[in-house]
C-alpha cells in the first residue's frame, strides 16, 4: 500500500476584486495532479517557479485547503477531515522549509523551537522534553550543550540541521522538504542532502522533495513528477526521466542544468538553444484567443499513475 496516495488533487487560490473584495476570479495553483509516494522512497517534484510544487506540499501537511481531490495517506483521505481530526496525522507527516534563516523564530531559542511540535501534539513534562530536545539534536549532529543559543548563533547548514530536528522529534513516517538548501551555500548543500539521506535510511522516512533544481532532484529522489503550470507533464523513476525525457518541457528544464564541462561548452549552448526553440514553438500556441491555456499532453513512464 503507497503512504501516500494524491488523487486529482486541485488547490485554487481565490482572487479578489472590485469595492466588495468579492472573489472574481481564482489561481489554478495546483490543477488535477495524481502521484504516489511508496514507504521509504524519496519522491521528487521538480519545475519552475510559480508551478504549484510549495502549494502541494503545503497542502498535503494542511496548511492548504485542498479544493478538490483526495490525500490519502496510510488509506485515510486527509482532504476529507475536519482540522481535529487532521491533528491526529499531522505528527506523523512533518515539513522542512526552505530558508533557515527564516522559518526559526530568532527570538527562542533552540530547545524552545525544537520542542514546538513535542508542546503541540504531545505535551510532555519539561523534563522528558528537554531529554527528547537533547536526544534529537545528537540524532542531528547537533552540540546538545548549545540548546539554549539562539538561531543566529549557528551557521545556515547547522540551522537547517534545528530545522530537520524539529521535524524529527515526533518521529514522523513522511517528511515534506521545500527546497530544503537552496538558501545554503553550494559547499554545505551536499552536507545537508547527504546527511537526509543517512536519516532516511536510519529512520525509515518517506521523503516528498520540492525542488526547481534537477541536478540536487537527481542525486536525492527515486521517482520524479515534472509540473508546469500546476499539472504534471512526465512522470517516471530518476533514471527514466534524466536518460530518456519525453515531454518538451523536461528536455528543456534537463537542457538548462549547468554543466562543467568547459569543452563542451559550445556544444552545450547549441543544445540548449535548440531545445529552447523548439520549446517556444511547442508553447507557441499555449493560449488560444481567448486566453484559454490548451492542455498538455502529460507522459508517465511507468503507466502506475494515471496522469490527467
Ligand atoms: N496565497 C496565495 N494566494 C494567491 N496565489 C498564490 C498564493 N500562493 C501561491 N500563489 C500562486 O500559485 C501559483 C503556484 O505557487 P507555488 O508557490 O505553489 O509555486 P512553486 O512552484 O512552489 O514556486 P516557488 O518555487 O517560487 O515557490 C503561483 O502562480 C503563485 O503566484
Amino acid at each position: 500500500m503507497p503512504l501516500l496516495k494524491i488523487e486529482n488533487l486541485k488547490v485554487y487560490y481565490p482572487v479578489r476584486g472590485g469595492f466588495f473584495r468579492r472573489v472574481v476570479d481564482h489561481v489554478k495553483a495546483v490543477n488535477d495532479i495524481s502521484f504516489e509516494l511508496q514507504p521509504g522512497e524519496t519522491y521528487g517534484l521538480v519545475g519552475e517557479s510559480g508551478c504549484g510544487k510549495t502549494t502541494t506540499g503545503r497542502t498535503i501537511v494542511g496548511l492548504n485547503h485542498a479544493t478538490a481531490g483526495k490525500i490519502v495517506f496510510e488509506g485515510t483521505d486527509l482532504a476529507r477531515l475536519s482540522r481535529k481530526e487532521f491533528q491526529h496525522y499531522r505528527k506523523d507527516i512533518q515539513m522542512i522549509f526552505q530558508d533557515p534563516y527564516s522559518s526559526l523564530n530568532p527570538k527562542k531559542r533552540v530547545a524552545d523551537i525544537i520542542a514546538e511540535p513535542i508542546r503541540n501534539f504531545e505535551k510532555l513534562p519539561r523534563e522528558q522534553e528537554r531529554e527528547k530536545v537533547r536526544e534529537v539534536m545528537e540524532k542531528v549532529g547537533l552540540s546538545p550543550d548549545s540548546m539554549f543559543k539562539y538561531p543566529h548563533e549557528f551557521s545556515g547548514g547547522q540551522r537547517q540541521r534545528i530545522g530537520i530536528a524539529r521535524a524529527l522529534t515526533l518521529n514522523p513516517k513522511l517528511i515534506i522538504a521545500d527546497e530544503p538548501v537552496s538558501a545554503l551555500d553550494v559547499s554545505v548543500q551536499a552536507q545537508v542532502l547527504n546527511f537526509m539521506k543517512d536519516i532516511q535510511k536510519e529512520f525509515g522516512l518517506t521523503y516528498l522533495f520540492i525542488s526547481h533544481d534537477l541536478g540536487i532532484i537527481r542525486h536525492m529522489c527515486d521517482r520524479i513528477g515534472i509540473m508546469y503550470r500546476g499539472r504534471f507533464v512526465e512522470e517516471g523513476t530518476s533514471d527514466e526521466i534524466y536518460e530518456n525525457p519525453q515531454h518538451i518541457y523536461t528536455k528543456r528544464l534537463l537542457s538548462a542544468i549547468p554543466n562543467g564541462d568547459p569543452e563542451n561548452r559550445a556544444a552545450q549552448k547549441q543544445y540548449r538553444e535548440k531545445i529552447n526553440n523548439e520549446f517556444r514553438q511547442a508553447f507557441r500556441d499555449y493560449f488560444d484567443e481567448e486566453g484559454k491555456p490548451y492542455h498538455l499532453k502529460p507522459v508517465s513512464h511507468t503507466h502506475s499513475v494515471a496522469l490527467p
